[in-house]
């Protein structure tokens, strides 16, 4: 049977809850799966709920894409309990092969049989993790970075037992929470991306025992330079770059060999021959895609600005990297919302977005940026589209609302962190025009802080004209403006600019 692209599941297990293991457990609880956890340690609640708000707190400045329901939590009292009905058991206890081995037979021995079961472990290989274990072939290393909930890159590492279809499933499941499986060709001790922070990490631990500089020089030289554009591009498209027109080719027959040069305190350097220069060359042509080094420097220049989230904006507009990643996401978070909107009163206006203030958000004033509140009623107003029916099929399908014309009223500053609610009155409605009304609430005591007030249109979007929306959608549409027909009207609805003109004083 072919396995899925995204594979969702529901149940998961976490044994070890502390930087992983927490992390883990909120990765899972915030992509709506149930996670049952098992771990010894007397403050393992606490830490756990510690790690969670935090979690909570990010993601409410990291998206507003419409959030599955949390997963429930329960703590039990062994690791066979925890794993019971477990779809996905991710052990994180600490870094001992005994150890390791120990909770992963136990683990073995309880995990329903079609379980996935992978390893947070660092460096240790699976196939010594898989020794004595009775079903080793659903064992893989999953090695995500700190912080799991937030960081998306999960290394899958399969063993020698290891059978194909278990990798093929932990990615899917992955991909399914929005995080990035890449599956690793060959075991080998530390996988790809320790085995180079350990080389970096060797090499700044001689730069302080050297006394070239302390450790916030240190971390100041990686913060304000090359750890930006790491970000975003990696290592070889960043390099590409840096060779010029001639690009990589280039760049390794220039600093090819430094290498050989007392440059580091690593002597075990890799001979660059033709065959290896070619071989990285033809790579990095593949990686490029076809963009020419000029695109690709605009690209990285965008994705400079900022980092996840301006990642979402990269490439212009597809998104780049971890933002691509994100914004794929939240086209998925959105168009399951579509189908799975709870129910709203609609009598009263439509309580259909909720976030908050995201650092990004903020000005030169100290408060969010005008341009942001357009966008959370925009937020809205798409949230009010697709509970329409107006999803992203339905575009797909070749009609759309465009918004015609908008007025917005700032009332009152929101400040960084401050939850935010949008409200939608429908004001009229005709075959195809929709005319509504936001108001922005801020804050516990729901401060009305500003208002959008917008006219749509639907249209054929190939034609490029207005058209009537579709039976279902207007039916949707009317039993909405019906309900709010007794609403009163607000005051502010189709008010313009008020500027009482003043008479200039003759000389
Ligand atoms: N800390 C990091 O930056 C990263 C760590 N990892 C890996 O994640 C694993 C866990 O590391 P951390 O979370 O950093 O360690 P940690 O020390 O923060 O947490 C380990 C947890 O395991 C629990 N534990 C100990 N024995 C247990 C048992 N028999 N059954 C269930 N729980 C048990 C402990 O009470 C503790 O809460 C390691 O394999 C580590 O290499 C992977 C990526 C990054
Ligand atoms: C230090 N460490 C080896 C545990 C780090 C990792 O495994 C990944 C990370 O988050 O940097």
């Amino acid at each position: 049977m072919p396995i899925e692209k995204f594979a969702p599941i529901s149940r998961a297990a976490c044994i070890g809850g502390g930087v992983i293991g927490g992390g883990w457990v909120a990765r899972f609880l915030l992509a709506g799966i149930d996670v049952r956890l098992f771990d010894p340690h007397p403050d393992a609640e606490r830490i756990v709920a510690e790690v969670l708000a935090n979690a909570e707190r990010a993601y409410g400045l990291l998206t507003s894409a419409p959030l599955p329901r949390r997963g429930r939590l329960s703590f039990c009292a062994s690791v066979a309990e925890a794993v019971e009905g477990a779809q996905w058991v991710q052990e994180s206890v600490p870094e001992r092969l005994d150890l390791k081995r120990r909770v992963l037979a136990e683990i073995d021995a309880a995990a329903p049989a079609e379980a996935l079961i992978g390893s947070s472990t660092s460096g240790l290989k699976p196939t010594d993790l898989q020794e004595g274990l009775t079903h080793p072939g659903r064992l893989f290393v999953a090695h995500p970075y700190n912080p799991v909930y937030l960081l998306p890159l999960v290394e899958i590492v399969g063993g020698a037992q290891t059978v194909p279809a278990t990798v093929e499933r932990a990615k899917a499941v992955l991909d399914a929470i929005g995080m990035k499986g890449v599956v690793i060709a060959r075991e080998i001790e530390a996988f790809v991306g320790d085995r180079l922070l350990e080389a970096l990490w060797r090499e700044a631990l001689w730069l302080i025992k050297d006394d070239i500089c302390d450790v916030e020089t240190l971390d100041d030289v990686i913060r304000y330079s090359f750890g930006l554009r790491w970000a975003q591009m990696g290592l070889f498209q960043t390099y590409r770059i840096a060779g010029g027109e001639a690009g990589m080719r280039h760049f390794l027959a220039q600093f090819g060999p430094c290498l050989q040069w007392p440059w580091t305190k690593l002597t075990d350097v890799v001979d660059l021959d033709d065959t290896l220069v070619e071989k990285i060359g033809a790579q990095s042509d593949a990686q490029a895609a076809g963009l020419s080094i000029r695109e690709l420097e605009r690209i990285r220049d965008e994705n400079l600005v900022g980092i996840v989230q301006a990642l979402k904006a990269g490439q212009s507009g597809e998104g780049w990297g971890a933002g691509k990643l994100l914004k794929e996401f939240e086209q998925r978070l959105w168009a399951q919302a579509g189908h799975t909107a709870p129910p709203v009163d609609m009598k009263a206006p439509l309580e259909l977005v909720e976030t908050r203030v995201s650092p990004a958000w903020i000005d030169y004033n100290g408060h969010m940026t005008e341009h942001r509140y357009l966008q959370v009623f925009g937020d809205a107003t798409d949230a009010l589209l697709r509970r329409i029916g107006v999803d992203l099929a339905y575009v797909e399908g070749g009609h759309s609302y465009y918004t015609v014309e908008t007025h917005l009223r700032h009332l009152d500053e929101a400040k960084l962190g401050e939850g935010l609610v949008c409200t939608t009155q429908i004001l009229a409605t005709d075959e195809k025009r929709l005319h509504v009304f936001h108001r922005l609430h801020a804050g516990p005591e729901r401060r009305e802080i500003a208002t959008g007030e917008h006219m749509l249109l639907h249209v054929d979007t190939s034609a490029g004209r207005a058209t009537p929306a579709a039976a279902q959608v207007l039916s949707a549409l009317d039993a909405i403006a019906a309900a709010h027909a007794g609403l009163e009207r607000p005051a502010a609805a189709g008010r313009a600019i008020g500027h009482k003109a003043r008479l200039a004083t003759p000389a």
